[in-house]
């Protein structure tokens, strides 16, 4: 069986500086990896490249055994949702013109405005309220929201518990939890190692622009040394 997504040695970058220098990395359907690593190693590069909202400039992106799309809409439309570090909400718009507009190219599938809602009440409570008014929180579980309306097959989450109360960190993960439920994938940049370690099934480390490391969660939760190493914390 094909890999959901297979990434061989993926570069890209900004105006004549590469960042990624020859990402290999592949996920199963339904898997959930962790992807850390220092700041400014290239993580984000690495998920806005997938997204196709940086050029690659060599390598190969294959999901579910098909070249990936390079514009973002028909990445979208393969099944592929981001949720951007910053959350990126349009600050006019209330929840509910959010959901509705996220629902318009969305494939058929479990996630509806309703189950949605279900999954997120605090949404439910703020529908007419426009998304700049909303907490980080808040704003940080419409942007999941938006992602899981499309029924994607794998979630690009960008370091979703940055600046959030570690209550509201808790709800992302449950959230998270439910994605895994319902089978789909997810890679996870994170830098709060208590929510990749709880939700992640595997942890990938990237350092320049590359996969330097890539263990089961509990080895790697377990091997404190190696941690320090890659990511500079016990
Ligand atoms: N739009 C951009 N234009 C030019 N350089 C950029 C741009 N975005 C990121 N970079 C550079 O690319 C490199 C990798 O950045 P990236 O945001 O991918 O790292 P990261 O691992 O996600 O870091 P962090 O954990 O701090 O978010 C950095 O040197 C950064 O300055």
């Amino acid at each position: 069986m094909n890999p959901l997504l297979e990434v061989h040695q993926l570069r890209s970058g900004y105006a004549g500086s590469t960042v990624l220098d020859g990402v290999d990395l592949t996920l199963n359907a339904g898997a959930t990896l962790g992807l850390l690593g220092r700041n400014g190693v290239g993580k984000s590069t690495l998920i806005m490249t997938l997204m196709g909202l940086v050029p690659m400039s060599s390598g190969t992106v294959r999901l579910d055994g098909s070249p990936m799309p390079h514009r973002p809409h028909k990445i979208a439309r393969a099944g592929v949702a981001l949720v951007p570090q910053g959350r990126r909400v349009w600050p006019p718009l209330t929840v509910g013109e959010h959901l509705k507009l996220a629902t318009r190219h969305a494939q058929p599938g479990t996630w509806t405005t309703k189950t949605v809602l279900e999954l997120l009440p605090r949404l439910a409570e703020r529908i007419r309220q426009p998304a700049g008014s909303l907490s980080g929180g808040e704003q940080q579980m419409l942007a999941i929201a938006r992602a899981l309306l499309t029924n994607p097959r794998l979630v690009l989450l960008d370091e979703p518990s940055d600046g959030l109360a570690p209550a509201i960190i808790e709800s992302i993960m449950d959230v998270i939890h439910r994605m895994r439920t319902e089978g789909v994938a997810v890679l996870l940049v994170e830098q709060d190692l208590h929510l990749a370690f709880s939700v992640c099934d595997e942890i990938a480390v990237m350092d320049r622009g590359v996969i330097v490391h890539r263990t089961d969660t509990e080895s790697f939760r377990s091997d404190p040394t190696t941690a320090h190493r890659l990511l500079g914390v016990a």
